[in-house]
């Protein structure tokens, strides 16, 4: 089944374009991994698909319904989709297990007992249940990039988006977090992330798009990009990161 389906997408800022007639498909269950140099338009593909950037131009249909328009039931829609971001924003004045337990309280009107009992459960996933009751300030920035994943999965999401979720870390805390992706990605759930990870785009995705200059110039396995490149600027690219 097809969970997400984007046509023809395009996006301005002013002048300059930056995503030029992006056409993809994102199937239930697979894990998409984005590649791309810096600039090339990953950030803002990933942004327009929960609509944190409107599109230019073109379509984004989420399970069959067009979603590119939605106005003021873009709050429903992102019920469904969770995102992760590079910086992981926690509420610095709650404790962590709050932090989890927020947005199904208040947006999905949890009941508090039942929204602990499933953020520590969320928690205990990412490895993280003996610090519910610490605040962010007091975790490194991996374990703060963990909450943040447990805070996204708390809504349920039937689809994770993460935007390069490991690129502010230190080289020594970025395991823990590829681990919890890993992990996410075994259990089915549908992503999409873009990443520098190669290591994690050969190992855990099922298909890797490699973007340049606002086009989509290469999707395959991770096999078949990462061992015959089609493109010349996918093979030029990989042969600077590889
Ligand atoms: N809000 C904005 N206003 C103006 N220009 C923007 C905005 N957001 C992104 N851009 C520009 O759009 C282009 C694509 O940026 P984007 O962040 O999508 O690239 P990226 O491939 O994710 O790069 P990186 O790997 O460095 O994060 C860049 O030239 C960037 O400067």
């Amino acid at each position: 089944m097809v969970m997400l389906e984007i046509k023809n997408l395009s996006k301005f800022f002013g002048d300059l374009e930056v995503l030029r007639d992006v056409n993809m498909a994102v199937e239930k269950g697979e894990v998409v991994v984005v590649i791309g140099p810096s600039g090339s338009g990953k950030s803002t593909m990933l942004r327009c698909i929960n609509l944190l950037e409107q599109p230019s131009g073109g379509e984004i249909l989420y399970q069959g319904k067009d979603i590119t328009h939605l106005g003021r039931q873009v709050t429903d829609y992102r019920k469904h989709v969770g995102m992760v971001f590079q910086r992981f924003n926690l509420f610095p004045l709650k404790t962590v297990l709050d932090n989890v337990c927020y947005a199904p309280m208040k947006l999905n009107k949890l009941p508090a007992k039942d929204a602990k009992e499933q953020a520590m459960a969320l928690l205990k996933k990412v490895g993280l249940e003996s610090k519910a009751g610490v605040y962010p300030a007091a975790l490194s920035g991996g374990q703060q990039q963990r909450v943040a994943i447990a805070r996204a999965l708390a809504m349920q999401p039937e689809l994770m988006l993460f935007d390069e979720p490991t690129s502010a870390l230190d080289p020594e805390l970025v395991g823990d977090v590829l681990e919890v992706m890993k992990q996410l990605a075994g259990e089915g759930m549908t992503m999409v992330v873009v990443t520098h990870e190669m290591g994690f785009a050969r190992d855990v995705a099922d298909r890797v798009i490699f973007m340049d200059g606002g086009y989509i110039v290469e999707e395959n396995t991770p096999v078949e990009i990462f061992t015959s490149p089609k493109n010349d600027r996918t093979r030029s690219f990989l042969a600077r990161v590889l």
